[in-house]
């Protein structure tokens, strides 16, 4: 039997509903997780490790980058065969792509979470945790990268979502799809995802900002960044991949002082694209030197390029980053 390890980080998943406050609270032990699913015991032998216990918008990248040592230091241990870590879902496709960006491809490593607390009715931690095991005990799962397991489906890192504040059907990797499923039974694996960019790393970069484009904006936030220090920039642009003008002299001083950008859309679907070539059109922002997403969304090209930091500030060669997904 393959012997599974669950790192707890805290998140819903290891929160309890206060009956008297109707709030969400954590409990005292996150640890507590895993006697609660003793059908995991039918799939693997499992041993749980508790890394913290915090909701996960109180995640630092200091402990992210803590979390991605431990996670390795785990996987190099010849009796460890696969992890799962149980995070909060606000920020869970942050830190499952940061690990799928650092991590060799290999052992699976299976992100989950909950979005009901464990006492509430219809709480989905147990099945999430339960299928985030089986998936980790899956030979199927070996050297696909970093995977969120949730709601029976099986998503790759790099493109999965948060697309709902409360629906247990919430993660979901647009324009893509899931990679698999998981029914009573069997656990599938449909599609290989694609050769990914590997950034063996031990730290990411925390002055990159992430700013959403709106009609009618200027550079106001993006000089307000640069004279903060800011080492890079994500710009979530409009549709295609465009900028309102007033934009333009804001990326253009960023490029000017080597500060790399990052452009990924503000759209929900598909990828950023040279279409445009009037003023602040994707065409016009590429010939400046920005760098596209490959159809990362916001938060991941942040957390890519926060990464790719810390082997470049060369904006040639993070472009080679940004060439694979
Ligand atoms: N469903 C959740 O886990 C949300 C929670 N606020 C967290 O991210 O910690």
């Amino acid at each position: 039997m393959k012997h599974i390890l669950v790192m707890t980080t805290g998140g819903t998943i290891a929160m309890i509903e206060d009956q008297e406050t109707q709030t969400v609270r954590p409990v005292a032990n996150a640890a507590d997780l895993t006697q609660a699913v003793p059908k995991l015991a039918e799939y693997a032998r499992v041993s749980v490790e508790a890394f913290s216990n915090v909701p996960s918008p109180h995640l630092t990248t200091r402990m992210m980058s803590e979390l991605g040592q431990a996670v390795l230091t785990r996987l190099q241990r010849d009796d460890v065969d696969g992890l799962v870590i149980t995070h909060g879902t606000d920020t869970l496709e942050e830190t499952a792509y940061f690990l799928d960006l650092i991590l060799p491809p290999g052992k699976p490593v299976i992100v989950t979470g909950a979005m009901r607390s464990s006492n509430e009715l219809g709480a989905d931690g147990p099945l999430n945790l339960l299928n985030s095991v089986r998936t980790a005990a899956s030979t199927d799962a070996v050297g696909q990268g970093v995977l969120v397991v949730f709601n029976d489906e099986i998503h790759a890192a790099r493109f999965v979502t948060k697309t709902h504040t409360s629906n247990v059907a919430t993660f979901q990797s647009p324009t893509v799809g899931p990679i698999g499923f998981l029914d009573k039974r069997t656990v599938q694996i449909r599609h290989i995802p694609k050769p990914h960019a590997h950034i063996p790393v031990h730290d990411l970069v925390p002055e990159v900002g992430l700013l959403k484009m709106a009609v009618g904006m200027d550079d106001l936030l993006i000089n307000c960044l640069l004279d903060n220090g800011a080492k890079g920039l994500v710009i979530e642009a409009l549709g295609a991949g465009n900028v309102p003008p007033g934009v333009v002299p804001g990326i253009k001083r960023a490029l000017a002082e080597n500060i790399p950008v990052v452009l990924v859309s503000r759209c929900y679907n598909g990828i950023v694209q040279d279409v445009y070539g009037y003023e602040g059109g994707g065409k016009h922002l590429l010939d400046l030197g920005v760098l596209f997403s490959n159809g990362l969304n916001g938060q991941k090209a942040r957390i890519k390029l926060m990464t790719a930091l810390k082997e470049t500030h060369d904006v040639q060669e993070l472009s080679k980053y940004f060439d694979l997904e």
